[in-house]
């Protein structure tokens, strides 16, 4: 049994769908049929002119192109028709609550008794619903705002026509998170009072963790090949078994090193088959990593789920994940041991590759969860890249050049920053979407709000297919017309701090990147009279 914690603020994640992505809209579009039609007219023209002779290589090679442009004129077409079928079911909700809206005002009694004890019904149920524009019908179909109308006028005033231009249209908000149908995300951001709108609430808090049973199982990963990491896990096993009592668990390879080192250490736990990871996260209570920055994202792909809580301790040479000095770790674990602690809540983002030749929904790869990033790149070749990027299905732009990072906030300090992305507060809820080396001269790189869902697809007229890797590994091939698709997930990781949140993230900028140093200017000289 994994002990019981409590989070004094919680975060609202959103969960998307990527697979709805490829549902078909309801209405079929004529121009869909036409281009089949003319699709199918090219297919013809093709048998018919398919070269006899092999040899006849430029015939074949037009043929394979007159393919391709059918194909790319297809995807483009099916793209229009689900744009037009989303942009009309907008239109009739937004008419049906408009018409419904017109008949509640035009039974509206007119003498003043009547209409206040009507509008003191009317303020008490919603009336009009204002669709969420721009958004995907992907999104739980539930409203984020529904309007009431309220009688907002003094008290004696005869109603008339004046009237009408005192109305305050009140309103109510509130928060539905993607594919969620249930309340389990669900979180009140704001609060309206007579319209006014005051933020309630902010994922940026500082967060605390507080344990509700004490911790008794812990997971150690240990940065590989490192002699000084070696020698303090195993001086670290002995002292959470011996002094804490826990029960200790950690990677087959250190299990080795460890049995290697003294058969006394054979309570230490681990497994054998790499299944076996996926059952981690109801033992554990606690993980600690003995690296760098490394160590963590190693430890934090190993939960394809929720993670527990991570306690990392620096033994790289950088650490902007790493805040515990190792030569400290009896006095940093019984603190954290012990609780409360100050957590980072650290987003991550769930990326799912879809394949141009998949042709059923359940030949898609598994999603993959990165903590500092995901990179489309060109790869080993030297073509540039040639990238369709989509957000919510709103058309981004065309990265034309190495690549782009798709980076949390927690990976703003890593390969984003070295392309020239922006540093941002790993607690800051978004997507990063910084170009690599873009020929062009005016892309700067975006910041995305953290509720999208971003596509990005390899067009079928690119010259080259591109490459994906998540936080630096486990690349994967893109062809053209496949497509990467990336949103926030549902399941962070959560790193212990040294203090708080925003002093650990800022003295990892100053001792890590030496962010703005500059000898302070002498008061030696002129001044401002
Ligand atoms: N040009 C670049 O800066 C570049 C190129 C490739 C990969 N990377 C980064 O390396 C990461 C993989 O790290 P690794 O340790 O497995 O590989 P690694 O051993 O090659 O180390 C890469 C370096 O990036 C640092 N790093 C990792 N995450 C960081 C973060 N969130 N903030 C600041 N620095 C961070 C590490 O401390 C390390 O010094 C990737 O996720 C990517 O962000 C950076
Ligand atoms: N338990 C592990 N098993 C396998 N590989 C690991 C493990 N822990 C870390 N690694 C890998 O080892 C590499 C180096 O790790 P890490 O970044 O922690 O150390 P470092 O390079 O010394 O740190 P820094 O870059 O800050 O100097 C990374 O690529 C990481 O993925």
């Amino acid at each position: 049994m994994s002990s019981n914690y409590k989070l004094n603020h919680t975060d609202s994640l959103g969960n998307g769908d990527a697979n709805s992505l490829r549902s078909n809209p309801e209405n079929a579009f004529s121009d869909l049929t036409s281009l089949a039609q003319s699709e199918k007219a090219v297919e013809e023209l093709l048998i018919q002119q398919t070269p006899m002779q092999a040899s006849d290589d430029h015939l074949i090679e037009f043929s394979e192109a007159l393919r391709t442009v059918a194909k790319a004129l297809r995807g483009s077409a099916e793209g229009k028709a689900l744009a037009q079928a989303e942009a009309a079911e907008w239109k009739r909700r937004y008419e049906l609550e408009r018409s419904k809206n017109l008949d509640l005002l035009r039974q509206a009694p007119l003498n003043e008794e009547a209409n206040s004890m009507e509008m003191d019904h009317i303020a008490k149920s919603p009336r009009l619903h204002v669709p969420e524009n721009g958004k995907s019908t992907r999104y739980s179909l539930e409203r984020i705002c529904a309007h009431e109308v309220l009688q907002d006028c003094e008290p004696n005033s005869p109603i008339g026509s004046n009237n009408k231009l005192k109305r305050k249209a009140s309103f109510k908000l509130s928060w539905g998170c993607k594919g969620q149908a249930n309340d389990q995300h669900k979180k009140d951001i704001v609060s309206f009072e007579s319209g006014n709108i005051t933020t309630a609430d902010r994922s940026s808090k500082q967060i605390s963790l507080t344990w509700e049973t004490s911790p008794q199982n812990v997971l150690i990963f240990t940065k590989p090949k490192s002699t000084s990491v070696q020698v303090l896990s195993v001086e670290m096993v002995r002292w959470l078994r011996e002094q804490k009592g826990l029960n200790v668990y950690v990677e087959p390879r250190v299990k080795a090193e460890l049995l290697s080192e003294s058969s006394s250490f054979d309570f230490v736990q681990t497994w054998e088959d790499d299944k076996e990871i996926s059952l981690l996260h109801p033992k554990i209570d606690l993980v600690i990593t003995l690296g760098g920055d490394g160590t963590v994202l190693w430890a934090a792909s190993m939960f394809k789920g929720p993670v527990p809580p991570i306690v990392p301790f620096s033994m790289g040479s950088l650490g902007f994940m790493t805040p515990f000095h190792s030569e400290q770790y009896r006095e940093c674990l019984e603190a954290v041991l012990k609780g409360p602690l100050s957590i980072t809540l650290r987003h991550r983002l769930q990326c799912h590759i879809i394949r141009d030749k998949a042709r059923h929904d359940y030949e898609t790869e598994e999603n993959m969860l990165v903590l500092n990033e995901v990179t489309i790149d060109r790869g080993i070749t030297s073509f540039l890249t040639n990238l369709e990027c989509y957000c919510d299905n709103s058309f981004v732009t065309c990265v034309q050049g190495d690549g782009l990072i798709l980076s949390t906030t927690s990976g703003s300090t890593a390969y984003s920053l070295a392309a020239g992305g922006s540093m941002v507060h790993p607690q800051v809820p978004g997507i990063l979407f910084t170009p690599i080396c873009p020929h062009s001269l005016s892309f700067r790189p975006l910041i995305l709000p953290d509720h999208v869902t971003v596509r990005v697809q390899v067009p079928f007229n690119s010259r080259s297919s591109a490459w994906v890797s998540f936080d630096g590994k486990g690349r994967k091939q893109l062809e053209a017309g496949d497509a990467l698709v990336c949103s926030m997930a549902p399941w962070p990781v959560s790193t212990a701090c040294q203090v708080e949140s925003t002093n650990d993230f800022l003295r990892s900028i100053h001792d890590g990147l030496h962010w703005n140093l500059r000898k302070t200017q002498s008061s030696d000289g002129p001044r401002e009279t």
